[in-house]
């Protein structure tokens, strides 16, 4: 059986904080606020693969008043995501993100970034799609105070 998840995470942009994206560090005046590491591209695939699945969301899972959280790289977060989603007896078929940020490029970032996010789920990296878009100077994300990401799934049950 198929079944298809969304996900979708928004951080604003701050001083003093790195900027993290898809678990690659990326030279930036600012970083993404945040509980954790603020990895807005892997917490929007990590709310796909749980709502694929129907067990919540990632503020449940991982809530952001739980000092075991506090400045987490989000890998361990969607690794741990990925063994839950196994755990129900279901595979990943394919992932599709888009990040929508107006700056920095992200683009000589990608193949680290599908290549991380592969490894945290161990599925091959043909099966991980990220795309990123600016908001053409267009509202928060255009005024680059804030960034979003959009993350949809489709898995599919073991057969055993
Ligand atoms: C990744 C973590 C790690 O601690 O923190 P951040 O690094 O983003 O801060 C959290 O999992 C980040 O969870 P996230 O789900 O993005 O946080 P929020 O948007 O604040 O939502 C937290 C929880 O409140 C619930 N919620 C949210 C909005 C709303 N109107 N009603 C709700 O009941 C959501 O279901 C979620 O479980």
């Amino acid at each position: 059986m198929m079944r298809a998840g969304i996900g979708i995470d928004v951080h604003q942009f701050v001083d003093n904080r790195k900027l993290i994206v898809g678990g690659v560090e990326i030279p930036h005046h600012k970083g993404l606020k945040g509980h954790s590491d603020a990895d807005v591209l892997l917490h929007a695939i990590s709310d796909a693969l749980l709502g694929a699945a129907a067990l919540g969301d990632i503020g449940k899972h991982f809530p952001d008043t739980s000092p075991e959280f506090k400045d987490i790289d989000s890998q361990i977060l969607l690794r741990h995501v990925g063994k839950l989603i196994d755990t129900e007896g279901y595979r990943i078929v394919n992932i599709d993100s888009m990040l929508l940020m107006e700056r920095p490029k992200i683009a000589p970032y990608i193949t680290d970034m599908r290549r991380n996010i592969a490894a945290c789920l161990d599925i091959d990296t043909s099966l991980v799609s990220v795309k990123a878009t600016t908001n053409e100077k267009l509202g928060y994300i255009g005024r680059e105070e804030g960034a979003a990401a959009h993350a949809i799934c489709m898995i599919e049950t073991r057969e055993c």
